[in-house]
């Protein structure tokens, strides 16, 4: 694994997600050889760090099967972490495919407040443009003046257009010139930020039928992606947000944030584990550089704590 600034925020961000698993598996080693007792704890401790019972079961299965009546260490069982929690999450770590054609792509975002979604839009469309993609924001969040301001605020320091209106304003028409404009100036990706709430599932449908029914006048294909924001501190809350927003707007992929922040980083494997939606990028800061998509192999490196 080369030594990049990311590889370094990913290590930094997943340290209190490695720790706690460390805490958990503390004073399990003390046996000469190990156990059934011994494996159930384990199991246990892996399921306490938010791993999904699935990844928990799978590492306790090769324990049982590599190491059953021998000596086992911490280290040893991080790595074997490491190795299951590749497996689960190699398939769903999938960047966003830019491949909408005839252009703009659209991408829908949504996500419940303070998941950090408005300052997602903008490490998203700053990830873009540095791959020399032109990008348009969309404020469509428009039941919050602040919500439309801050997108302001993030489009101007990163340099990209944006089409907002008044709170209160009409989230589908923003969306409607959003691509009439995009097309008209060749934009290729066009995210739009809605209102897109839990607290009110009949609201949230309505507003997203309405932008569906706008948008499929203007290009059929779009939305192409609805990405669902959520925030990794609010553990296993995340979990049940991502079935809600799956039944009732058709979410096509995650992002995970603040996972710097928190010692529930396991939660990014339970989900992946459960749901098995594409994660197209990890938040693991505030700054605009923060945001990425991210490698399997390293990412369950960082959350196991493996070494070498
Ligand atoms: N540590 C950390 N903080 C983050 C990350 N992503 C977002 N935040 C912070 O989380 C807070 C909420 O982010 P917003 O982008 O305002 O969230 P929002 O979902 O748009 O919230 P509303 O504007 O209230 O709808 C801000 O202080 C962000 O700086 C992350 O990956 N790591």
């Amino acid at each position: 694994m080369t030594d990049t600034p990311w590889h370094q925020k990913i290590l930094g961000g997943f340290r209190r997600t490695s720790d706690k698993l460390g805490e958990n598996l503390t004073g399990l080693f003390t046996k000469a050889a190990l156990d059934k007792a011994t494996l159930d704890e384990i199991e246990e401790a892996l399921i306490a760090s938010d791993l999904g019972p699935a990844t928990a079961s799978r590492v306790r299965e090769r324990l049982a099967d590599e190491r059953y009546d021998k000596g086992l260490d911490e280290a040893e069982v991080r790595e074997i972490v490491a190795q299951e929690v590749a497996k689960i999450l190699a398939p769903v770590a999938k960047p966003l495919e830019i491949e909408a054609f005839p252009r703009p792509q659209v991408i829908l975002v949504i996500g419940v407040n303070g998941s950090g979604k408005t300052t997602t839009i903008a490490k998203l469309a700053h990830y873009l443009q540095e791959q020399d993609y032109s990008v348009m924001l969309v404020a469509g969040d428009t039941f919050r003046a602040a919500a439309i301001g801050q997108l302001k605020v993030w489009a101007d320091r990163i340099g990209v257009p944006i089409i907002s209106g008044k709170e209160g304003g009409d989230a589908a028409s923003l969306v409607f010139e959003g691509v009439k404009q995009g097309t008209a100036t060749g934009i290729d990706v066009l995210i739009v930020d809605t209102a897109g709430r839990l607290q009110n599932k009949a609201g949230l449908m309505d507003e997203l039928s309405k932008i569906r029914r706008v948008l499929g006048r203007l290009n059929p294909a779009a939305p192409h992606d609805v990405v669902l924001v959520l925030d990794a501190t609010t553990g296993q809350n995340a979990l049940n947000q991502i079935e809600v927003f799956r039944d009732t707007a058709g979410v096509t992929g995650l992002v995970m944030t603040k996972l710097d922040g928190t010692a529930r980083g396991g939660v990014l494997v339970a989900a992946a584990e459960k749901y098995g939606l594409p994660v197209h990028a990890i938040g693991v800061g505030e700054g605009l550089d923060d945001l990425r998509p991210f490698d399997a192999v390293e990412v369950a490196r960082a959350i196991a704590g493996a070494k070498k």
